[in-house]
C-alpha cells in the first residue's frame, strides 16, 4: 500500500484512478441449483441485508453485490422459450434494490470494466457441517476445508471463470461471512451456496424494509393488474371482489401426499373458506403449477359448487415476452390482491405471496390460510407479520 501511495503522489491520474479501483469490489453469490425462485429470493436477502447493515455501521462501504442472473431453472420448463441468462430487470425494479443495498447487475458490471474474459479472484465453495448441533450446540462458526471438489458455473456465461476455489464449511448468520471476505484483500469474490448462512434477523424491521424494496417490473404489475380489471373487476389495491388460491401441485402432490389435500377436498375447502368469509363472493383466482387435466377437474367441481373460476392464461407472445418465471409472478400479484387468500403449506411460492399482502395492510386473518389435507393434522401457518 506504501508503495501505491508513493506512486499516487508522483501521477495524480493513475492515483485518482488506481484508488476509485481499490474502493469498488464484489461480492457474487449462487445458490443450489435444484432451489426454486422464490427460496432464492429469500437468499437475496439475506445477501442484500447483510450488505445494507455493514453500510449502516459505517463499514465495508467499497463492497457491492452482483444479482446472480437467472439462468435455467429448475421449474421453468417452457421449452420453446430461449435459454439465457436473465437480468433481475425482467422481474424487479432494480432502482428500487438499488435504494436499498449496493446491488450491480452482472452486465452493468461487465460493461464497466469492458472485459471479454472475466475472472472471479477467490470463489468460497459453501458447505455445511456435518454435525450441526456439535455438543448440543448450534455455533456460528467456520472452517476451511481442505476436502474440496468443485465444478463451477457461472449462470450460463462461458467468459467468466475462476482463479482459485476454496471451500468454507460455514453455519450461522449471515453477518459472519464477512470474516471469510475479509481473509483476502481481492476485489472479485464469490460465493457458491448461497443458501447455507441464515438471515441475522428473520422477520425483523430490516427483513421487511427490505423485502419492501423488492418490488417487480413495471411490465408484471401492469400485466397483472389489466388482468384483474378485466376479469375480477377490481381497480384498487385491496380487492373485495374474488379469493384467491395457490394450489401447489407436481412434487407436492407426489411427495408431500400429507400436507396436501386431493383435487375434491381443495374444492370443498374452497367452498366452506368463501361460505365462511364472504358468500357473496363467486369469483376464484387459481394459481398453480397443476397438469391441464387436474386444473380441469378442479374447475369442474368448483363450477358445480356455483362459483367462476379464473386462471391466468399467458398467450404465446406473453409468455415469450415474460418467460416462465414472469407468469409466475403475475400469479403471484393476482393472488396477493384477492380479499382473502389460501396457500399452500410450506411453499416458499406461499410465503411471499404472504409477505406481500402484510405490505398492502391485508388482515392477517385473511392471508394466514392454507389448504389442509383430507385428513389428519392441519398445523395452522405461521403468522410473519410485517414490523414497521
Ligand atoms: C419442495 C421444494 O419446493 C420448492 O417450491 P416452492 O417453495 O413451492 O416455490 P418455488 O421455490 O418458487 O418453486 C416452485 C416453482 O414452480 C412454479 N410454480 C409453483 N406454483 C406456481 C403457480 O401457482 N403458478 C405458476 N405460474 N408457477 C408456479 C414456479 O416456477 C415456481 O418458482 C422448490 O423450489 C424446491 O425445489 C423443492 O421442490
Amino acid at each position: 500500500e506504501d508503495n501505491s501511495q508513493g506512486y499516487c503522489i508522483a501521477n495524480e491520474q493513475s492515483c485518482a484512478t488506481q484508488l476509485e479501483e481499490e474502493e469498488e469490489k464484489f461480492i457474487f453469490y449462487d445458490v443450489n441449483p435444484p432451489e426454486g425462485f422464490n427460496l432464492r429470493r429469500d437468499v437475496y436477502m439475506r445477501f442484500a441485508i447483510m450488505m445494507s447493515e455493514a453500510r449502516k455501521q459505517g463499514r465495508r462501504k467499497n463492497w457491492n453485490l452482483v444479482l446472480p442472473p437467472w439462468y435455467n431453472l429448475y421449474h421453468w420448463k417452457t421449452a420453446d422459450v430461449s435459454n439465457e441468462p436473465l437480468p433481475w430487470s425482467m422481474f424487479f425494479d432494480v432502482e428500487s434494490l438499488k435504494a436499498f443495498a449496493p446491488v450491480v447487475e452482472l452486465h452493468e458490471l461487465f460493461s464497466k470494466t469492458k472485459r471479454k474474459h472475466f475472472q472471479i479472484d477467490r470463489l468460497y465453495v459453501l458447505q455445511n457441517f456435518p454435525n450441526a448441533f456439535e455438543n448440543g450446540v448450534f455455533d456460528d462458526k467456520w472452517e476451511i476445508n481442505t476436502h474440496c471438489d468443485y465444478t463451477a458455473s457461472f449462470w450460463g456465461y462461458k467468459n467468466v471463470t475462476v482463479k482459485e476455489i476454496v471451500c468454507v464449511k460455514f453455519q450461522g448468520m449471515i453477518s459472519k461471512l464477512w470474516e471469510v471476505v475479509m481473509q483476502s484483500s481481492h476485489k472479485y469474490v464469490m460465493f457458491a451456496h448461497g443458501e447455507i448462512p441464515l438471515h441475522d434477523n428473520y422477520g425483523s424491521k430490516s427483513f421487511w424494509e427490505c423485502r419492501k424494496s423488492m418490488k417487480f417490473s413495471k411490465k408484471l404489475i401492469e400485466t397483472a393488474k389489466k388482468y384483474i380489471s378485466e376479469n375480477l373487476h377490481c381497480e384498487g389495491d385491496i380487492c373485495s371482489t374474488y379469493i384467491s388460491v395457490h394450489w401447489r401441485r407436481q412434487d407436492f402432490a407426489r411427495a408431500r401426499k400429507r400436507d396436501v389435500p386431493s383435487i375434491k377436498g381443495t374444492s370443498t375447502q374452497i367452498d366452506k373458506a368463501i361460505k365462511k368469509h364472504n358468500s357473496d363472493i363467486v369469483d376464484v383466482f387459481i394459481a398453480s403449477d397443476a397438469q391441464y387435466s387436474e386444473l380441469i377437474q378442479l374447475e369442474n367441481q368448483l363450477k358445480n359448487l356455483g362459483y367462476r373460476v379464473h386462471f391466468y392464461s399467458p398467450t404465446e407472445n406473453d409468455l415469450q415476452e415474460l418467460r416462465d418465471g414472469g407468469i409466475a409472478i403475475v400469479d403471484q400479484i393476482i393472488c396477493t390482491h384477492a380479499a382473502y387468500f389460501i396457500g399452500t403449506h410450506e411453499s416458499t411460492f406461499t410465503f411471499r405471496i404472504q409477505e406481500d399482502r402484510e405490505i398492502l395492510g391485508f388482515e392477517s386473518s385473511t392471508t394466514f390460510n392454507r389448504l389442509c389435507p383430507d385428513t389428519g393434522r392441519c398445523e395452522k401457518p405461521s403468522k410473519w407479520t410485517i414490523v414497521q
